[in-house]
């Protein structure tokens, strides 16, 4: 095998709890975590130069050693003494910083693609040990479906696949950094903390009504304050039919859960209408049994 075409998929938090903050300065987490149908491609070709050549359709996107595809293939290419080089081509859709883990997961697909160019036969707990020296949700990324992550993100547990929904995606014209959002939180100021355990509850039973009464995003307390649009958009979605609506991650990204595939395509189309920003999508959640 000389090259590889690979989708690295969003993934939305529909729990995200802060337990407490480490004296590194990383935060301890429980989170719920789901992969959705939104994808970047990824294209990676064996090349002779020993040199890791980044292209993408994103200008902003750093095509050097800052890209996080580029971090990634550098440790595992080190570290298993890979001496030829590779190209990779990133054709973006998922929004960058916004909440969604684009970035993560073409970092996670970079290392899935590489262990199979280059016969590795790493395990996936080998590739989630490099990643998450490059970044928390990493691991995940690689694992992906439905699951609880603790630690910092890193420590998963698979859960049962979620029950069918839409998924509508809506992302302001904001751009947000994690590690402010995270630097602002002061955990004895939250009004509202998601209830993790009756959320899995639900996942296990297959009942969405329970999954969804029980979201719940610590990280709003920050993003919201400084962007208020936030919660217009939560609010929206509510109004346009979405039984549930939250910020994911740190954010900006608002993610509503639609039971009726009609209502999500009618809501699709009218914030399509609105100014509300140009990254509106609709789509579902993925399974770890699905293919691709
Ligand atoms: C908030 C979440 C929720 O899934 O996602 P995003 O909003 O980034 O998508 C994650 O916890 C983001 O994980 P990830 O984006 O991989 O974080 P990293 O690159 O490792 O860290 C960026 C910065 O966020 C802070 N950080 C990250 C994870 C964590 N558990 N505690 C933290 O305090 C640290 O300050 C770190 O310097
Ligand atoms: N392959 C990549 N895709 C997207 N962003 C990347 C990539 N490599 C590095 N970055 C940088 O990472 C930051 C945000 O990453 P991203 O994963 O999109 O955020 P989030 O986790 O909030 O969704 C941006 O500053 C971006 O420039």
């Amino acid at each position: 095998m000389n090259s590889i075409n690979l989708k690295a998929r969003a993934k939305i938090n529909l729990a995200l709890d802060i337990i407490n903050k480490r004296p590194d300065g990383y935060h301890e987490v429980r989170m719920i975590m789901q992969t959705i149908n939104l994808f970047d491609k990824i294209y990676i070709k064996k090349i002779n130069k020993p040199s890791i050549i980044i292209d993408t359709n994103i200008p902003y996107i750093p095509k050097n050693k800052n890209n996080l595809m580029h971090k990634a293939a550098t440790l595992l290419m080190e570290q298993y003494g890979i001496s030829s080089g590779v190209y990779i081509n990133l054709h973006k859709v998922i929004p960058v910083s916004a909440g969604l883990a684009g970035g993560s997961s073409d970092a996670a697909v970079t290392l899935i693609g590489l262990n199979k160019l280059f016969n590795l036969n790493l395990s996936y707990k080998e590739l989630m040990a490099i990643g998450v020296q490059i970044g928390a949700d990493i691991p995940y990324c690689i694992m992906r479906g439905t699951a609880l992550a603790e630690g910092i993100g890193e420590q998963l547990t698979p859960l049962s696949p979620m029950p069918k929904c839409y998924v509508l995606i809506a992302k302001p014209d904001i751009n947000v950094s994690t590690a402010q959002v995270y630097s602002m939180v002061d955990i004895d100021a939250f009004e509202k903390r998601p209830n993790v355990e009756a959320m899995i509850q639900g996942i296990e039973e297959q009942d969405l009504t329970k999954i969804t009464n029980h979201m719940g995003n610590v990280l709003e307390t920050v993003t919201i304050k400084k962007y208020p649009v936030i919660n217009q958009i939560k609010e929206k979605m509510l109004e346009k039919g979405a039984i549930a609506s939250m910020m994911s991650g740190s954010g900006p990204t608002v993610f509503g859960i639609f039971r009726d595939k009609k209502k999500a395509q009618k809501a699709l189309y009218d914030f399509k209408l609105d100014n509300i920003g140009k990254n509106i999508f609709l789509t579902t959640i993925f399974n770890r049994k699905e293919r691709g």
